[in-house]
């Protein structure tokens, strides 16, 4: 299947957390250029698929296709995941945005400066570049987040809660920025919980109870029926279930 028009292409994924199963059997794509908001209750595997994106964690079963190269891939986190205590200001932790273009060893250079500059204009942050981070409120860090977003010029962008405690008119100013990725054809998936924003401003929804519940246009998948059925899946769900018979074959055949 792995479609190679696709950006990112999942088949009957299963991700695992010490043979947990967190994503059961995933199937579905994202297309090139496409704005999506993963949605789903609580534990339902939506930081789960950003991070087997971004390849942080081992995939269990099926395949995952990911087109762009890592450098070019713009992850953000949840904010409870951002070491804030990191001895770092402002304009470093933009400029970080730079090292697939500089590489590990490469020299900063005037243009990459000059794009940090432009970056943190463009988040309402000029004057804070020396601040450092740990001294920033919540929704300062996130415009920073997004700066280096700017600057990294990825073809990915993957989004967990990027709107979580953050008050109204960043989440304006931040939501700005997506709509402009979105514009320039980069392929946005966003980890939200506000159903209302999603239908306002995000055009594809995949919805997760561990299991895929709804793949598609966000007024066909965001429904009344389909997120009860999400909250039921979720309640009903086992935390303690162990892969299922197919996985553990599929794994079996695998190791042997
Ligand atoms: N590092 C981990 N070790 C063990 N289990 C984990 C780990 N991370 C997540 N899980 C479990 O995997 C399941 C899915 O978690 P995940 O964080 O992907 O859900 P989520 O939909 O993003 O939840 P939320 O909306 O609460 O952020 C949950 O049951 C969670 O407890």
């Amino acid at each position: 299947m792995v479609t190679p028009e696709a950006m990112v292409s999942l088949r009957n994924l299963t991700v695992s957390y010490r043979q947990h199963p967190a994503l059961h059997h995933i199937s579905g794509s994202f297309a090139p250029g496409s704005l999506t908001a993963v949605v789903g209750p609580n534990g339902s595997g939506k930081s789960t698929l950003l991070k087997s994106i971004v390849g942080l964690l081992p995939i269990e079963g099926g395949a995952l296709a990911v087109a762009p190269p890592r450098e070019r891939i713009a992850y953000l986190p949840q904010m409870a995941e951002i070491d804030r205590g990191f001895p770092i200001d402002v304009r470093d932790c933009v400029l970080l945005g730079c090292w697939g273009a500089a590489g590990a060893w490469g020299a900063v250079n005037r243009a990459m400066l000059t794009r940090v500059d432009a970056a943190l204009q463009a988040v309402g942050l000029e004057g804070f570049e020396r601040r450092s981070i740990g001294s920033l409120s919540s929704g300062q860090l996130q415009r920073v987040m997004f700066a280096r977003m700017l600057v990294q010029d990825a073809e990915l962008i993957l989004l967990d809660e990027p709107f979580n405690a953050v008050d109204a008119r960043t989440t304006a100013a931040l939501l700005g920025l997506v709509r402009q990725w979105h514009g320039q054809r980069r392929t946005v998936i966003a980890v939200l919980h506000d159903d209302a924003m999603v239908r306002q401003h995000f055009p594809q929804t995949v919805l997760l109870a561990r299991e895929l519940v709804g793949w598609g246009a966000t007024g066909e998948v965001l429904t009344e029926p389909n997120l009860r059925r999400a909250r039921a899946m979720a309640e009903a769900w086992d935390e303690n279930a162990e892969l299922c018979g197919t996985d553990t074959a599929a794994a079996q055949e695998a190791a042997a």
